[in-house]
Order: C-alpha cells, then structure tokens, then sequence
C-alpha cells in the first residue's frame, strides 16, 4: 500500500487489514512516498518522519510492514519505479498494489500507467466520499474491495493538530505521541492565516 502517510490514520490501517485478511496476503508493505509530485503546492512532512510514523502504527501487526524504497529513492515518487524496485528485491512474490477510490479515480494519470498494470493486481477500497469505479481500467488487473468505512483523511488529521483538536482514536497513539513530540502540522506561531 503506497501513501504520502502524512500522517498514516485508521482508514489506511482498516483498509490494509481488511485487503490482507480477505485475500489471504502474506504481508501488507506500506511504502512512504518519498516526494509525491501530484501533492506539490503544499508542505508536506518530511519523509523521515512519515516513515517513522508508519513504523509505529504498523510495528504490532506481524503481517505489517514498511518498505524506505521510495523514500531512499531521489526525485518525484512514481508507482512504476515503486513496483519495479519490490521486484527486483522480492523476484517470487506477487505484488498486489492497494489504493484508495480517490486514488484509483485518478490511476489514468500516472506516470507509465499502461506498463504498470503488468507489474502488479490493483485493488481499489471503497472510501467515504468517494465513488469506486473500475470504469476505463482493465477489468482482469483491477479488483474493486469494500472496506469498513473509516472518514478519516490525513488532511483532516492535520487541520485538527494545527487548531487544537484532538486526533486520539484517528490515528493509533503512537501516532498521536510522535506528531506531540515533534510539534509536527502546527503553523509557526503568529503565522495569519489567509481570511
Ligand atoms: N479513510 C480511508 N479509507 C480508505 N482508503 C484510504 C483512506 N484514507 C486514505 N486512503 C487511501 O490510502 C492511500 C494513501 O492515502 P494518503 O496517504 O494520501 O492519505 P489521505 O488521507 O488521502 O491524505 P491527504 O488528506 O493528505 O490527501 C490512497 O490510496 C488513499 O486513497
Ligand atoms: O506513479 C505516479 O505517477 C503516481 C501519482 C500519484 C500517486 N501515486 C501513488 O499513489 C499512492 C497514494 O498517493 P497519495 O498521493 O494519494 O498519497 C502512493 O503510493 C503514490 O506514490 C503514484
């Protein structure tokens, strides 16, 4: 499951669960972005803490875990050089790759895209607010997969960090601990908002 993981929430974590137990995976690996070209115009954490977070919300699910392939990789994060290097590193697996409906709905617009769908089996998770459709996509590499629904998005999370809300049971306390810890999405102090 790839994601910017800014911060990685419930929703990300129901939906691998729900992917892993119902298709009998071996392993879920979540891969960090290291720099997500379509969330360029705004900040996004540093790619060392994204990983760390991951590695904290993930650390108690054995059938977990978190690849640095895309982090440790220079320039703009590409799924097709993502699944290329899991290749190379595991030449036996099978690569299903996790995505979101928001994210499926916009798939057409990767980079290499017609080459990818033979690197791996998407599976696209059903996500409040958005409609899931395969429409377009080629119907024996996509599988559509409904997931408990979790209205949880990293945006969200962040707007609440930033304005004093709580995030307790958005994200796993870990989660909530680190992004204390290190002060991460509150805006500089006397920084005006834009009316
Ligand atoms: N609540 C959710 N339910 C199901 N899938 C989700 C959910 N949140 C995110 N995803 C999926 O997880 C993947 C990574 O998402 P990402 O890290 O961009 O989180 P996000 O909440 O969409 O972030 P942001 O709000 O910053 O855009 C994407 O494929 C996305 O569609
Ligand atoms: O390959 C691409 O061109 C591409 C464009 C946008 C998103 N992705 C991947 O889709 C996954 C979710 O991305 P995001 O931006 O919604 O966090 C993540 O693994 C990204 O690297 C991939």
């Amino acid at each position: 499951m790839g994601g910017t993981f800014d911060p990685i929430h419930h929703g990300h974590l129901v939906a691998a669960s729900e992917v892993q137990s119902l298709l009998g995976l071996d392993e879920v690996l979540f891969v960090p972005t290291g720099r997500p070209w379509q969330k360029q115009g705004r900040d996004v954490a540093p790619a060392e803490h994204r990983y760390l977070m991951t590695v904290i919300a993930t650390a108690s699910n054995p059938r977990f875990s978190v690849s640095r392939v895309d982090i440790d990789r220079p320039g703009p994060t590409y799924t097709m050089d993502t699944l290329h290097d899991l290749q190379q590193q595991r030449p036996d697996a099978e690569l299903f790759f996790i995505t979101g409906a928001d994210a499926l709905a916009q798939i057409v617009s990767w980079k290499g895209i017609d080459r990818m769908w033979e690197l791996a089996h998407f599976i696209g998770v059903t996500r409040p607010g958005h409609v899931l459709s395969d429409a377009g996509l080629p119907q024996e590499r996509v599988t559509l997969q409904e997931v408990p629904a979790m209205a949880i998005s990293s945006t969200e999370c962040r707007r609440r960090v930033d304005s004093g809300q709580p995030i307790w049971y958005l994200v796993p306390d870990g989660v909530v601990q680190y992004i204390g810890k290190y002060q991460l999405y509150r805006s500089p102090p006397g920084d005006l908002q834009e009316e």
